[in-house]
């Protein structure tokens, strides 16, 4: 057994630069990695997903471009995309192994799991320090039905190997990973067919966000099944794959995939001998400072249940650096946003209207259709709205959801707005470029302006 100044398990988006940063003050750190190095933004999540999709909206763009009078006759490559998408994967989690040792951190190529003593174990080696870090992030869960085990299926994990655009894929669920994967095959040239357990896709999000996604994805052809559920899954000849329904029908397809949501990788880590405990979801329990309920165990990311984006991971190294160096952070201390890269694209800052009911805040909305104002009508783009929420006592910006053309970009800044405390008042005199999107923003806040 050797004594290190810190340990970290699993080389995520939040564990790689924990690691690196006190690396590079001079302290001895340990780093375990099971799998590849990057975790799983770089190698099944965000990079994979986002280099396929730029190649399945150049193509989405290219087939709609039509109302611009430009005709195109799209053929895509399927190989050549997947090929790239791999080679970008590949490339990134190599840049972050050789950024591991060039920090000079110790790594551990292998599983890691707790011993009775609280030392962490794995690859024949074992280690205590003073710090531990749990971040080992997330695996697909997989919905119970049966018959599954025997058929062939696709996760995020293993969906970038495919060789060949599958002539028809059915994908479970109507979340972010369905509507992002689902959208880039069907723009690559699958019939795709999206199962929806209930009646809208990105349920968590406001019904008018789904209601333009659904109008967007049904302009790409994608097949929507509401209250669909498979009561059974069977293998057919070539890999096929038939679904049995709940409503008595079977729907067959070459490809199935599932984007059913996320369950914890805590199980392999046996916490229990060391006095950690999982929460009922199986996330490891943290406190408000992400420390376990073993003093100087700490998880962060998706290991321990804060929100599943990488930025989220990312910022939770840099509150658990700012909190062992005695600097009062919290682990939800930042206003969350994210962004959906469909196209349209949904950008989201803060609180909706319905999240902000059930704080017990009262508000005022701004609500514009984007899809009438000159910027779209001049670039073709028919699909969209901008949405501020605004505390209605104090004017403070507290939310906005833009759906529409790169809004993951636009949508920044309402999120600095919110951060900084800025009210619509001060948004509604500023002056944008004009032409862009961006221009309506202060119309926006003027929208949720008071009535006087
Ligand atoms: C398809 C898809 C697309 C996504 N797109 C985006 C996006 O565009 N933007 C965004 O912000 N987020 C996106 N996400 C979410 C994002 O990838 C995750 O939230 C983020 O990677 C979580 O980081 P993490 O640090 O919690 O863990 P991870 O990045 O998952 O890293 C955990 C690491 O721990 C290792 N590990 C696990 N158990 C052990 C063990 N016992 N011993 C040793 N090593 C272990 C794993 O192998 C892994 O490398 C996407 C996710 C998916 C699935
Ligand atoms: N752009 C991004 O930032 C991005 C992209 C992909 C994933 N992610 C992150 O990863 C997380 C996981 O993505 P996801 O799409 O797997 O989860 P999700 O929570 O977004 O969607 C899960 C979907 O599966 C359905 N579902 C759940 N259990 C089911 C069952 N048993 N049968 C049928 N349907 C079922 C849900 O109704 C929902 O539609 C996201 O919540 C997000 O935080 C982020």
């Amino acid at each position: 057994m050797d004594t290190v100044d810190a340990i970290v398990i699993g080389s995520g988006q939040g564990g790689v630069p924990f690691a690196t940063t006190l690396a590079e003050q001079g302290k001895r750190v340990v780093l375990f990695e099971r799998e590849r190095f990057g975790g799983n933004c770089i190698n099944w999540g965000c990079t994979p997903s986002k280099a396929f999709l730029a190649a399945a909206h150049a193509a989405g763009r290219a087939s709609a471009a039509g109302v611009l009078g430009v005709n195109c006759r799209v053929t895509v490559d399927f190989p050549k995309v997947m090929e790239r998408v791999r080679e970008i994967r590949d490339r990134f989690a190599r840049s972050t192994q050789s950024r591991i040792e060039a920090a000079g951190v110790e790594v551990v190529e292998a599983e890691a799991s707790f011993t009775g003593q609280g030392h962490v174990q794995g690859g024949g080696r074992s280690f205590s320090a003073p710090v531990t870090v749990i971040d080992t992030g997330s695996s697909a869960a997989l919905p119970p039905i049966p018959g599954l085990q025997e058929t062939p299926y696709f996760t995020n994990h293993n969906i970038w190997e495919l060789e060949r655009c599958p002539e028809r894929t059915l994908i479970i669920g109507g979340g972010f990973i369905a509507l992002e994967i689902g959208q880039g095959l069907s723009r690559l040239g699958s019939e795709v067919h999206l199962l929806l357990r209930g009646n809208r896709v990105l349920a968590s999000e406001s019904p008018r966000v789904s209601a333009v996604l659904e109008e967007a994805l049904q302009r790409d052809g994608i097949v929507l099944h509401r209250r669909t559920e498979a009561k059974r899954a069977s293998p057919l000849a070539g890999n096929r794959v038939a679904l049995a329904l709940n409503n008595g029908e079977t729907l067959e397809g070459d490809a199935l995939l599932l984007a059913t949501g996320r369950r914890p990788n805590t199980e392999a880590l046996h916490v229990d001998r060391a006095g950690i405990e999982l929460d009922e979801r199986g996330h490891v329990r943290v406190n408000d400072h992400l420390e376990s309920t073993r003093p100087g165990v700490y998880a962060f990311g998706e290991a321990a249940g804060q929100p599943a984006f990488t930025h989220v991971s990312w910022e939770d190294h840099r509150r658990l650096l700012a909190t062992l160096a005695g600097q009062p952070r919290r682990r939800d201390d930042r206003v969350l946003a994210y962004a959906v890269f469909t196209e349209p694209q949904v950008g989201r800052a803060g609180l909706s209207p319905e999240q902000a009911a059930a704080k017990g805040i009262a508000v005022r909305e701004g609500y514009m259709d984007i899809g009438n104002t000159n910027r779209a009508i001049e670039w073709g783009h028919g699909l969209g709205f901008f949405q501020l929420t605004v505390d209605a006592e104090s004017d403070r910006i507290i939310g906005a959801t833009l759906v529409g053309y790169e809004t993951a970009e636009l949508v920044h800044v309402l999120l600095d707005l919110i951060e900084t405390g800025a009210t619509a008042s001060q948004l509604e005199p500023l002056q944008h470029i004009h032409p862009t999107y961006g221009e309506y923003l202060p119309s926006l806040a003027q929208a949720a302006r008071q009535p006087e």
